[in-house]
């Protein structure tokens, strides 16, 4: 029996960070995606392991059934109704099978997500042997959600071969989880980037798991209609970082800073507000346009003078800035920051020329550039193989 799942990546329009912390914040899923197969053996495979290949860092990872069940008697039970946060005594647990295996020095950060397949695993399938392989067209650790996109897909892919999720598997082609199974998976992945973020707001499983572009507070999620055109040129900075250490380290500075920080996120609640009327209002005609897209350039401007206030911009994130606005184009970091990748609005009547001429700059720079469609299809399952 084998099941295929995929989830899409994100960028935060605005509002990360300050998200995590109860402000409000604008995100799009956009169409690069990460895939994870399932397939279960068949008993004359006389296969008694769990293996794990992550294609993106090259990397295999195997255990025997009955190891688990060693480490983690609790397994033999399936929970996967019932989305749990791992505790830290069983992180610790699980990270003495992750050790069973040696990642390289660079390479380490893909132990929290093991620890996360590992959980999420055996908390949906228990202890069944099985072959998962994982692969992305996201940059992994970018600030495009490339953990999220890891974790929603796996949780799809788990719970489409459990007994939790009722979906046709006769269906051919990619389908949708309907909304009962979509908020399983979605929960079942925040779990997930509990393991990978330490404290995630939970807004990047939520856009990968239901797709489209949304507001996003305090857990919960309104769909936003767009009446213009959002083009974003995407720059990956190609500088490593990782999210749980910034997210950190934003907090450290709240605790140091309680009431300057709680007004630096207050700010960019009244952005992201302001930026999901303007994107949702209609333009009567092209001057209306011309002036929606000078706004939410001006919030994009704002929202990235207060995510340096939270200290998570970085060297590379000011060149892109610099470089762009010699072009009179705006940008900002999404996702984390610290590295990572930049947006750039791309105004909807911007000569191609000069978009080529921005994009020659950056990669000149070093940097990667690609444009990516926003605000597509969320998680979604695909049984036949063929797709
Ligand atoms: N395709 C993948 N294969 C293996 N591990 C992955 C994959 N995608 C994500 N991960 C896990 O997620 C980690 C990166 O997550 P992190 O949250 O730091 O970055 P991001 O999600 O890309 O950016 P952001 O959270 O800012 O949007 C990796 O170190 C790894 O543990
Ligand atoms: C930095 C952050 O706000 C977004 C990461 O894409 C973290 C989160 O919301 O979980
Ligand atoms: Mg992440």
């Amino acid at each position: 029996m084998e099941v295929r799942a995929r989830a899409p990546g994100k960028i935060i329009l605005a509002g990360e960070h300050a998200v995590v912390h109860g402000s409000a914040a604008v995100a799009a899923s956009i169409a690069l995606y990460t895939s994870v197969s399932l397939r279960f053996p068949s008993p004359s495979d006389n296969d008694d392991t769990l293996t794990l290949h992550l294609m993106d860092v090259g990397l295999d990872f195997s255990w025997p059934v009955r190891r688990i069940k060693e480490v983690l008697p609790d397994s033999v039970n399936s929970i996967a109704s019932s989305p749990t946060t791992c505790s830290p005594e069983t992180v610790k647990l699980i990270a003495t099978l992750v050790e069973e295996h040696t990642i390289p020095e660079a390479k380490t950060g893909i132990a929290s997500g093991v620890i996360a397949f590992l959980w999420l695993y055996t908390s949906i399938q228990g202890n069944k042997p099985a072959t998962v392989t994982v692969s992305s067209e996201l940059p992994l650790g970018s600030g495009l959600g490339s953990s999220a996109a890891f974790c929603v897909s796996l949780s799809g892919a788990l719970l489409a071969l459990s007994d939790s999720a009722k979906i046709d598997s006769s269906q051919e082609g990619w389908v949708t989880f309907g909304e009962k199974e979509q908020q399983l998976a979605n929960k079942w992945a925040f779990e997930g980037e509990k393991i990978i973020h330490g404290k995630p707001s939970g807004i990047d499983n939520t856009v990968s798991t239901f797709g489209n572009l949304i507001k996003f507070k305090s857990g919960a999620l309104t769909c936003i209609k767009s009446s213009m055109i959002l083009k974003m040129l995407i720059t990956n900075t190609k500088v490593g970082r990782n999210t749980k250490a910034l997210v950190a380290g934003v907090s450290e500075r709240k605790n140091r800073h309680p009431d300057a920080m709680t007004s630096v996120f207050n700010a960019v609640e009244s952005i992201s507000n302001e930026l999901t009327s303007i994107i949702q209002s209609s333009s009567d005609d092209d001057l209306a346009a011309l002036e929606k897209e000078k706004r939410v350039e001006e919030l994009m401007e704002m929202n990235q003078g207060l995510l340096q206030c939270m200290g998570v911009s970085h060297a590379s994130i000011e060149t892109v800035l610099q470089t762009t606005s010699k072009h009179k184009l705006t940008s900002k970091l999404t996702g984390a920051g610290g590295g990572g990748c930049v947006l750039t609005l791309l105004p909807a009547l911007l000569p191609a020329t000069v978009i080529d001429k921005v994009i020659e700059e950056l990669e000149h720079c070093g940097f990667q550039c690609f444009i990516a469609e926003i605000g597509g299809n969320g998680l979604e399952i695909c049984f036949d193989g063929q797709s």
